[in-house]
């Protein structure tokens, strides 16, 4: 990879490394449940310690709208973090200022310090530059290791690349390598399957990926979001009612431009979002007032396992149901099974991405027989889209 420096360019002995992680894991009772995302981390990490370096851990986690609360602290991923790296990881309270200085002091060379959510401050998505300076002002060296993150112009992936020297992690390395080897020249047919809770911040994404794919297929709450579009009643489901002009116009879009647009035939609904809840299948214009579409059901199983048997290529990111609870899992699991069987039959490329994903698969048992499955859900779907990465472009050489 000759357009980045990498670590292999860095001197880092004795230096300050901030590391741009991307530490929004999957939560279960205040637990982490799929440490894929910090396993892939790690090396990168215990690589800059073993090499002499003060390694400075940055990274948002959820979406917090109002300043710091407990519930999207980084505090909640520290103990996995430092299993994953073999070190007991120490916090600072703040990612900039004097919390984040005193944290980073207290520490000798060869250590692992982890800064509080850099969404805690508003400035961070506004790609503040005084904001970019005062995370810059921490350290001496600048590794981006978020690929899952690049999408985003933000002030510790974009905006503090351009006051430090700056270099790819390794996981950011393996990423674009594997992706681009993976997906570089597709064959067609290309199936893209989009599901999961993120619907507006996908949608943009979605009207220039139906240029590229041949099928859209679309569970989770983005498919409630185009049924409710087309006129359909999707009762109490996760959707995002004033989107439905936008999901229009991507339905306009992928017509124009030969995509099939595959939605759901019907649904497994229930009252209550929790394990064992009391479930029906319906079809799709069958989900009662009060009843959410919490997985896809059996006909749109059987629908999609005959669609995606024409695909040569499937990439697939956001879970087709809220596969954390059972038997809400069951959908996912079986197109899971369906394309992680073909891909062992050699009749298939199949690529997956994004943190619930990573875990959805996972939890499926089939997250070793996809052809690749990346730590990234919307950047790699931007990847894919042909969009300059802004957290990616930092980093060229200049
Ligand atoms: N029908 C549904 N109703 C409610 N929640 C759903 C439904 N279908 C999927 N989900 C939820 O979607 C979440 C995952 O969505 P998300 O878009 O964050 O995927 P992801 O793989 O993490 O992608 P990214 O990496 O971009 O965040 C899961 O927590 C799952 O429970
Ligand atoms: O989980 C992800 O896809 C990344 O961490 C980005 O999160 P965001 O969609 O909240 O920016």
């Amino acid at each position: 990879m000759t357009e980045f420096n990498t670590i292999d360019d860095l001197d880092v002995n004795g230096k300050t490394v901030l590391v741009r992680a991307d530490l929004n894991v999957p939560m279960q009772d205040g637990k982490v449940s799929d440490t894929t995302r910090i396993d892939r981390l790690a090396p990168t990490l215990t690589e800059l310690a073993k090499k002499g370096a003060k390694v400075v851990v940055l990274s948002h986690f959820g979406r917090p709208k109002n300043g710091p609360d407990a519930k999207n602290s980084l505090r909640n991923v520290l103990d996995a973090l430092s299993a994953a790296v073999g070190q007991t990881v120490a916090f600072g309270e703040d990612c900039v200022g004097d919390k984040a200085k005193a944290a980073i002091d207290g520490v000798q060379p060869g250590a692992i310090v982890l800064l509080e959510n850099t969404r805690f401050h508003a400035e961070e998505e506004k790609n503040d530059p005084a904001f970019a300076k005062q995370i810059a002002a921490l350290g001496d060296l600048y590794v981006n290791d978020a690929f899952s993150a690049a999408h985003r112009a933000h002030a510790s992936t974009e905006g503090v690349a351009q006051y430090l020297p700056a270099a790819a992690g390794r996981l950011m390395q393996a990423e674009l390598e594997a992706l681009t080897k993976a997906l570089e020249k597709p064959e067609r047919p290309v199936a893209a399957v989009v599901g999961g809770a993120k619907i507006s911040t996908k949608l943009d994404l979605l009207g220039n990926l139906v240029k590229k794919v041949d099928m859209l297929a679309l569970g989770g709450g983005m498919a409630n979001t185009f049924l409710y579009a087309q006129g359909v009643d999707v009762g109490a489901s996760l959707c995002e009612k004033d989107m439905a002009d936008q999901a229009r116009a991507i339905m306009e879009t992928a017509k124009a431009a030969n995509c099939e647009l595959l939605l759901p035939k019907d649904f497994i609904v229930a009252k209550e979002f929790k394990a064992g809840a009391a479930n029906r299948a319906v079809p799709a214009d069958g989900i009662g007032a009060d009843e959410m579409a919490l997985d896809v059901g059996p006909k749109t199983v059987e629908f999609l396992g005959l669609k995606l048997q024409g695909a040569k290529t499937v990439v697939w990111n956001g879970p087709l149901g809220a596969f954390e609870i059972q038997p809400f899992d069951a959908g996912t699991n079986a197109v899971a099974g369906l394309v992680a069987e073909r891909t062992s039959e050699g009749g298939l490329l199949s690529v997956a991405g994004g943190g619930d994903t990573v875990s959805a698969l996972a939890h499926a048992g089939v997250e070793e027989k996809f052809t690749y499955i990346s730590a990234a859900g919307g950047a790699f779907l931007e990847w894919l889209e042909g969009k300059d990465l802004p957290g990616v472009a930092a980093l060229k050489k200049k």
